[in-house]
């Protein structure tokens, strides 16, 4: 999967994220008045019509997009049924897929939860394809068999994971930047990443088992990028969480690759700063991240 990602970076020369966390608050006036926003199935359709309309305006110049599963979960068995259409446009359009469910479970649970995302439902007979994913965040507390079973999926159907390491919130330190042994809990799971995602690099040196590194910790970003050279990176906390410019240099490795970079509110909402229609003003928000990046980008290829 991690090559199909790169070259799908390359292809638009853009190391963005599209991050779908939609919500009815976020439509403009105009746009909300289209539904019946006081009842889930409303809601649901709403959002769906919103992303296709963003995907339609991006597809060309921004090669993934990650749904986070909570702000379709909040919307019922509606919301799972545009969270569903989402995907299944989202692969029509060309975007590589993250599902952003941040799982984890015991082993046999997690096998559950690997099913489906990434692999396949047994039913009586065959196996059938739940939510179709490419890529899914996984929380490491549990440990290794709590991963394990996703590593499994992405070996036996060619997807990828990405594992919380060093998160983008206030207060990801707490736990994550805690000394035990001589070195940072977010070292440590670093480290984990790197022994379960081994048997899975692909042709550029990068693993299928990838790590989520906050855009807000960028010192930490590039102590990590150094320390786990086959670990790609999911760079979340751009715009509205107040990562992003040059500051992020450093997660990137010396060709210019090694992490993709999400914002979430600061393109479902670009039309509050550049005024007109929400996909117009998501394009020109999304011109501006690539231009920003690029110049991350080229900043740490300077420095190699
Ligand atoms: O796993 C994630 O994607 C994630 C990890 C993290 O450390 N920080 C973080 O913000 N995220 C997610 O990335 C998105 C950030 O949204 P914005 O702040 O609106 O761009 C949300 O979907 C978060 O759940």
């Amino acid at each position: 999967m991690i090559d199909r990602l790169i070259e799908a970076i390359e292809a638009k020369k853009n190391p963005t994220v599209l991050g779908l966390d939609t919500r009815i608050e976020y439509f403009p006036e105009k746009f909300a008045s289209g539904f019946d926003l006081t009842t889930f199935s409303g809601a649901a359709d709403g959002i769906i019509a919103y992303n296709k309309a963003l995907m339609d305006a991006l597809f060309g110049t921004v090669p993934a997009v990650k749904i986070q599963l909570a702000y379709y979960e909040m919307y019922g068995l509606e919301g799972l049924r545009a969270f569903a259409e989402t995907i299944g446009y989202a692969k029509k359009k060309g975007f590589v897929v993250m599902v952003d469910g941040k799982r984890n479970d015991i082993g046999a649970t997690a096998t559950a939860y690997a099913a489906a995302y990434l692999g396949e439902t047994p039913l009586a007979g065959e196996n059938a394809r739940a939510f179709d994913a490419d890529y899914l965040t996984v929380n490491p507390y549990l440990g290794s068999d709590g991963v394990l079973p996703f590593v499994e999926a992405c070996k036996a159907q060619d997807k990828g994971i990405f594992v919380l390491v060093k998160t983008s919130n206030p207060s990801s330190g707490q736990l994550q930047d805690l000394v035990v042994e001589g070195e940072s809990i977010y070292q440590r799971v670093g480290r984990l990443v790197v022994e379960w995602g081994k048997e899975l690099i692909g042709k550029y040196g990068y693993s299928d088992v990838g790590a989520v590194v906050g855009a807000t910790y960028p010192e930490q970003g590039a102590e990590l990028r150094r320390l786990l050279p086959s670990v790609f990176f999911l760079v979340p906390g751009y715009g509205a969480q107040g990562g992003g410019g040059k500051e992020l240099a450093g997660c990137f490795d010396g060709s210019g690759r090694g992490a993709i970079v999400n914002a979430s509110r600061s393109l479902l909402c670009a039309y509050k700063k550049h005024g007109g229609d929400f996909d117009e003003a998501a394009f020109a928000e999304a011109k501006r991240m690539r231009e920003d990046l690029a110049e991350a980008v080229a900043l740490r290829r300077e420095r190699s």
